[in-house]
């Protein structure tokens, strides 16, 4: 079996990966599956830092290969917020709702034209023995000034795509992942990946 374990406790990523692996065959395991594992402290400043941590740290714990992702939303008019904070940008527990609402209070006065914006995710693959690949994708777009759209997750309601005319939260699953920052990130990856499961690098 080909398994790919991602180092995330967020269901929303884990629905998003399955979705883009299982065609391919591959079933994918997050840390949900392995609730005894230590938590995965984010103290890197960049996104690429905490996906090596997450990725490293399980792929040690477990003796697999694992990829992290850390990922969130840059917005030009905040200087780059909530960035790296973005899961707990509102505070502690980390709320989608909350962040959300925090984001549209701090843009009340700022015009349209000035909203704009870029998810940010960065991958890393820890491989036991090897050293850990990382890439990076982004999505661009704007803010709006209130909530449209159910699916995904985190900010995807508030995050405007203008060539598309809907938001991340209007789109299917299926259109997300064509052209999402996790989306393009993980193209980058797909090489190395594909020839990791092809020689059973994964250790299942
Ligand atoms: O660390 P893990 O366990 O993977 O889960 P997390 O939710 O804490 O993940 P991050 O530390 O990478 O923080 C990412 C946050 O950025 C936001 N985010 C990332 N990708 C997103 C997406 O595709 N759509 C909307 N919001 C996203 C969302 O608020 C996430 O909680
Ligand atoms: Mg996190």
């Amino acid at each position: 079996m080909k398994e790919v374990i991602i180092a995330t406790k967020n269901p929303g990523k884990a629905k998003e990966f399955e979705h883009i692996f299982s065609p391919r065959g591959i079933t994918i395991r997050t840390l949900l599956d392995f609730p005894d594992l230590p938590e995965v402290e984010e103290t890197g400043s960049t996104f690429e830092e905490n996906a090596i941590l997450k990725a490293e740290t399980v792929s040690r714990a477990l003796n697999k290969m694992v990829m992290g992702d850390d990922s969130g939303l840059i917005i030009d008019a905040l200087g780059g917020r909530p960035g790296i904070y973005s899961a707990r940008y509102a505070g502690e527990p980390k709320n989608d709702e909350n962040n959300i609402d925090k984001v549209l209070s701090e843009l009340t006065h700022v015009p349209k034209e000035k909203r704009t914006a870029r998810f940010y995710c960065a991958l890393a693959l820890a491989v036991p023995g090897q050293e850990t690949f990382t890439v990076s994708g982004t999505c661009e777009g704007e803010i709006l000034e209130e909530k449209r759209g159910k699916n995904g997750f985190g900010y995807d309601p508030i995050f405007f795509l203008p060539e598309i005319g809907r938001t991340m939260a209007e789109l299917t699953s299926d259109e997300k992942n064509k052209i999402s920052h996790r989306a393009n990130a993980l193209k980058k990856l797909d090489a190395e990946l594909d020839s990791l499961l092809e020689r059973g690098d994964n250790h299942v």
